[in-house]
């Protein structure tokens, strides 16, 4: 209960795909505290792959009732049908959770969401006490969310209906500057000047005051993250977005997703070896999943943050999942799927 509204406070976390956002819950989660801890996930390819990543880690303190996710979609787009029902549900429990957790998809814009805490029926129990946008360090110093002209007219040749910016030039300015705290994520992946670039290209961005921490693998103390008491809901206009000024052109109507079944595999290699060649070919933003290897009880999960791999192995396989190996693929809209599915299925 926040002591300042006796609401129950929610955070917000938000970041592009791949920022590490999961990461942050897992973290969060492993270190409640006793805090009982209720989680909506957001995705938006049509597999929950993040849900599931969670609940494989079967954290004592958080059972997986209290995990809920809504893939297949932008939690913004579809805050009437799933989010709202899905929040009611959670504080009308007998035992309402002392915090409400929701991570967005990576290609949500956070401020629809807040305004949704403004629904009458929800704004009297809860609250948001804080916008948290978890930042991929490297990728900002690398110049991936920067204004690229080039690009952008390269893109407009192709397609005369765009009418704004860099997508992800526009969705990173969003989800920053809805935010109470920005985490710079990755620092092990940053040299200093890189830190600082990435830095700089944050506050260059931000438009409005929020507090910015550095971190690793999403670890930021629960103390550091919950208790913001930011009432984000009541403070809206302070959080600009550039989809206010498009109508009603939602910025992820530019990327696209859809999920390739592998087979067995003999090695993980067998995939990587695949997998790295398409990603660069098709300029792929994401990739995640879970797959089988032969001689393997355990399952394989699978995370692709643009040209970066990782892989290992999280739990057995349940009996009921027939050791079905599925990735989620995401890019900007124009993937070639077929060409995809070929490259990594064959
Ligand atoms: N080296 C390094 N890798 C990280 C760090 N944080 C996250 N990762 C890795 O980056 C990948 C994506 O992390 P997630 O936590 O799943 O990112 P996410 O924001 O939840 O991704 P989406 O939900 O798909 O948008 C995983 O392979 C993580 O292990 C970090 O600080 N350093």
């Amino acid at each position: 209960m926040s002591a300042s509204t006796g609401k129950i406070p929610a955070t917000i976390v938000t970041g592009f795909l791949g920022a590490g956002k999961t990461s942050l819950i897992q973290h969060l989660l492993k270190n409640a505290g006793g805090k009982r801890l209720a989680l909506i996930i957001n995705e938006f390819g049509e597999l929950g792959v993040d849900g599931e990543i969670v609940k494989g880690c079967r954290i004592e303190g958080c059972p997986e009732e209290n995990i809920v996710e809504l893939a297949n979609g932008c939690i913004c787009c579809t805050v009437a049908d799933d989010f709202l029902p899905t929040m009611k549900a959670l504080i009308d429990r007998g035992l309402p959770p002392d915090h409400i957790v929701i991570e967005t998809s990576g290609l949500a814009l956070p401020k629809p969401l807040v305004k949704a805490f403004n629904w009458p029926e929800i704004r009297t129990r809860v609250t948001v006490d804080g916008v948290v946008a978890v930042v991929d360090g490297p990728a900002v110093a690398a110049g991936r969310f920067a204004d690229n002209p080039a690009a952008v007219d390269a893109q407009r040749k192709q397609d005369d209906g765009l009418d704004h910016e860099s997508p992800l030039a526009e969705l990173f300015e969003d989800q920053i500057n809805c935010a109470d705290l920005i985490i710079v994520n990755k620092a092990d992946q940053m040299s200093s000047v890189e830190h600082e670039a990435a830095q700089a290209h944050i506050i260059k961005e931000l438009q409005r005051p929020a507090k910015m921490i550095t971190a690793r693998f999403g670890e930021v103390d629960p103390r550091v993250l919950l208790g913001l008491d930011a009432k984000a809901e009541d403070d809206l206009a302070a959080r600009p977005s550039h989809h206010e000024l498009e109508g009603e052109d939602h910025d992820h109507d530019d990327f696209e997703s859809f999920h390739v079944d592998v087979p067995e595999l003999s090695s993980p290699q067998e995939l990587l070896g695949k997998l790295a060649p398409a990603i660069a070919a098709h300029d792929i933003l994401r990739v995640k999943g879970f797959l089988a290897v032969a001689g393997k009880e355990m399952r394989l999960v699978l995370q692709g943050v643009g040209s970066r791999l990782q892989h290992y192995y999280d739990r057995p396989w349940e009996s009921h999942e027939g050791r079905r190996g599925q990735i989620v693929v995401i890019g900007l809209k124009g993937l070639d799927r077929a060409a995809i599915t070929a490259a990594i299925a064959a």
